[in-house]
C-alpha cells in the first residue's frame, strides 16, 4: 500500500524489494526528465512570450506541449515510505552475573517437572533465541527469568539493579481500548510531562496515532504502543515471548534494527526466522519435558 493505492507485486520478499527498487528508480529518472523539460518550456515562454512574431510563436508552441504533457498525466515524484522509528533508549552496563540459574528445577506440579537442574547465565550482552515446539517450557523458562514463577529447587539470581521487561501478547488485553495511547501511558507512569510521554510513543512509530483511541489502532499498532510502555522502564534485559505475530515486515524489521542498536541483554521466544536470524547470537533449543 502506497499513497493509499494498493500495488501488487509478485514473488517473494527480496523479489519485491528489487523490483521496486528498479520501478522507482525508472519512476524518478522519467519525473526528472519531465521536471527539466517544463522547467525549459516555462522559462522559454517566460521570456520570448512577448518578443519577436517568430519567438512568440515558438513560444505558444511550447506552451501547448506543456498543456499537452500536463493533460496527458505527468510522472508523480517517487513517495519514500515513512521509515518507521523503533527506538529503545540505551541503558548502560552493569557488571556480570546479571541473571544466573543455579540448579533449577521447575514443574506446575512436582511429580511433573518440566526442568531439572538448570544451570545458566544470561547476561547484557547476550542475545539468545529459544526456540522449540509448542508446549516444551519457553514461556516458563521466561517466567522463571522475571520471578513470576519461583523454582521448586535451586534458585534464579538476579543483579539488585536489573529491571527486566517481558513482552507477550497478553499484555495487550491490559490496554484501555477507549484511551489513546498517550493518556494511557501518562496514565501508567504519571508525573511525566506531556511531551516526554509524546516522545517514548513517537520512539515506536506512533507519532500521528498518538492521540486516537487505542480501539481504532490495527494489532501491529497496538503490539507499538506496549513496546512503548516497556520501554518507558528502560529495561536492561528484554524478554521478548512471540512479538512478531501481529507485526507486518517492515515492523519486524524495524524491531530488528532497533534491538541490535541497543545495549541492553535480549532472550526471544519466537518461531519467526526473520527477527531470530537478524537479532540471536545463540539459539537454544527446547525439547520435549522430562
Ligand atoms: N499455569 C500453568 N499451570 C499448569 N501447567 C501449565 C501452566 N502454564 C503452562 N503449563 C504447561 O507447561 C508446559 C510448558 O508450557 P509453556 O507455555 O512454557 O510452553 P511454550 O514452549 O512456551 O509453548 P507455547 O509456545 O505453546 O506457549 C505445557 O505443557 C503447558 O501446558
Amino acid at each position: 500500500m502506497q499513497s493509499k493505492k494498493l500495488k501488487m507485486y509478485t514473488g517473494n520478499f527480496d523479489q519485491y524489494v528489487q523490483t521496486r527498487s528498479e520501478l522507482e528508480e525508472n519512476q524518478m529518472k522519467q519525473y526528472k526528465w519531465e521536471q527539466d523539460q517544463i522547467a525549459g518550456m516555462k522559462e522559454y515562454i517566460a521570456r520570448f512570450g512577448h518578443g519577436s512574431a517568430k519567438l512568440t510563436r515558438q513560444a505558444q508552441s511550447k506552451e501547448k506541449t506543456l498543456a499537452k504533457m500536463e493533460r496527458g498525466g505527468l510522472t508523480e515524484k517517487v513517495a519514500r515510505d515513512k521509515v518507521l522509528v523503533f527506538r529503545f533508549v540505551d541503558v548502560g552496563k552493569l557488571p556480570p552475573p546479571i541473571l544466573q540459574f543455579v540448579e533449577v528445577s521447575f514443574g506446575y506440579t512436582p511429580d511433573n517437572l518440566i526442568y531439572k537442574c538448570l544451570d545458566f547465565g544470561v547476561d547484557l550482552d547476550s542475545r539468545v533465541a529459544l526456540v522449540g515446539p509448542n508446549g516444551t517450557g519457553k514461556s516458563t523458562l521466561l517466567k522463571l527469568m522475571t520471578g513470576e514463577l519461583v523454582p521448586l529447587d535451586g534458585m534464579v539470581r538476579r543483579h539488585n539493579h536489573l529491571r527486566i521487561a517481558q513482552y507477550h501478547q497478553h499484555l495487550a488485553e491490559k490496554l484501555d481500548l477507549d484511551m489513546s495511547a498517550l493518556l494511557y501511558m501518562m496514565r501508567e507512569y504519571p508525573g511525566n510531562v506531556e511531551e516526554k510521554m509524546r516522545a517514548s510513543i513517537g520512539r515506536f512509530g506512533l507519532t500521528g496515532k498518538a492521540l486516537m483511541p487505542m480501539k481504532n489502532l490495527s494489532d501491529g499498532q497496538k503490539s507499538r504502543v506496549i513496546f512503548a510502555w516497556l520501554a518507558f522502564r528502560q529495561p536492561q534485559m528484554l524478554l521478548l515471548d512471540e512479538p512478531t505475530n501481529h507485526l507486518d515486515i517492515e515492523t519486524i524489521d524495524s524491531l530488528a534494527e532497533a534491538l541490535n542498536e541497543w545495549d541492553g541483554g535480549l532472550v526471544l521466544v519466537s518461531h519467526d526466522f526473520r527477527l531470530i536470524n537478524q537479532v540471536a547470537h545463540e539459539i537454544w533449543v527446547v525439547k520435549t519435558k522430562l
